[in-house]
């Protein structure tokens, strides 16, 4: 995999009906991180992930270093509609999609290739299942082989550990260290601080605006948790457009944000 560009945010504020629900936020993360994602609820966390995975058009600011085509993206569980009326094998196959297009049909070595990503996450059995009849531990399975068979060289993964077990949290974290081991950019929304401490050395702390970006535990430390609580306790929900000026909001990741107060 490609270790060439980062991927980075400029003044990156984004939102939905003029609303922004993240703002003016600048970093980079190297091609082959591992990184977290870390906020309170509603803190963006979900709005940036969509801007990286080109899901969503920036209202200000920029991604780069990163095209839609190198993105394999899984949303939140809860905005994937498990009643479609789709079998594993065929779920799994549309990690092929970019190699087939619409109307492709998939030749002997991409059908192994969806056996294979079906077996490595322990559904072998289940390929005629449909989805409405999965667990919601074996549905994430599933959307794990998917993003396998995509075969991407930047995976993002919006708390992909909703609802899972022990074990199954356990091999789905063999396959996240596996796309690391391969030099893959691995991006993950989590809200287990203790599983972030763990598993990624880089962490981004978001609420509504960047509170700090780096190293784990230097991100993770009490003074940057609780100033992402009051930055999220403080901000506006109705806010229009923001209207910080991006000079001075467009800092560089580590550094605080402009004071405490009433922000938007
Ligand atoms: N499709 C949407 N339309 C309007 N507002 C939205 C939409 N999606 C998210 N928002 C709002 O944007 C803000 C940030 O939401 P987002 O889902 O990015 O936060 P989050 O950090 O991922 O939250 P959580 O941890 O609860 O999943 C919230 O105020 C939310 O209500």
């Amino acid at each position: 995999m490609g270790q060439s560009a980062a991927i980075e945010l400029l003044d990156l504020t984004a939102g939905y009906e003029r609303h922004p629900a993240v703002h003016h936020v600048s970093l980079r993360w190297l091609r082959g991180a591992l990184a977290a994602v870390v906020g309170p609820n509603g803190a963006g966390k979900s709005t940036l992930l969509k801007c990286v995975a080109g899901r969503l058009r920036p209202m200000h600011g920029a991604v780069h270093g990163v095209h839609p085509s190198e993105v394999a993206y899984l949303p939140q569980i809860s905005e994937v509609d498990r009643s479609f009326p789709v079998t594993v094998r065929e779920l799994v196959a549309m990690g092929l999609w970019r190699e087939l297009g619409p109307w492709g049909r998939p030749l002997s070595g991409q059908r192994r290739r969806v056996q294979v990503a079906i077996e490595s996450v322990g559904l072998q059995g289940f390929e005629r299942r449909t989805l409405d009849t999965l667990s919601g531990g074996q549905f994430q399975r599933a959307l794990f082989a998917r993003l396998i068979v995509q075969d991407a060289p930047v995976v993002l993964l919006d708390e992909p550990f909703t609802g899972v077990d022990t074990r199954t949290l356990q091999e789905l974290l063999c396959i996240l260290r596996r796309w690391h081991d391969e030099g893959r950019t691995v991006i993950v929304v989590l809200h287990d601080l203790a599983l972030v401490r763990a598993v990624f050395p880089t962490t981004t702390l978001l609420a509504r605006e960047l509170v700090a970006h780096g190293p784990t535990e230097e991100v993770l430390s009490e003074a940057n948790l609780l100033r992402a609580r009051h930055l999220q306790e403080a901000f506006d929900e109705q806010a229009e457009l923001c209207e910080l000026d991006a000079a001075s909001a467009g800092r560089s990741a580590v550094t605080g944000g402009p004071p405490d107060g009433q922000r938007h």
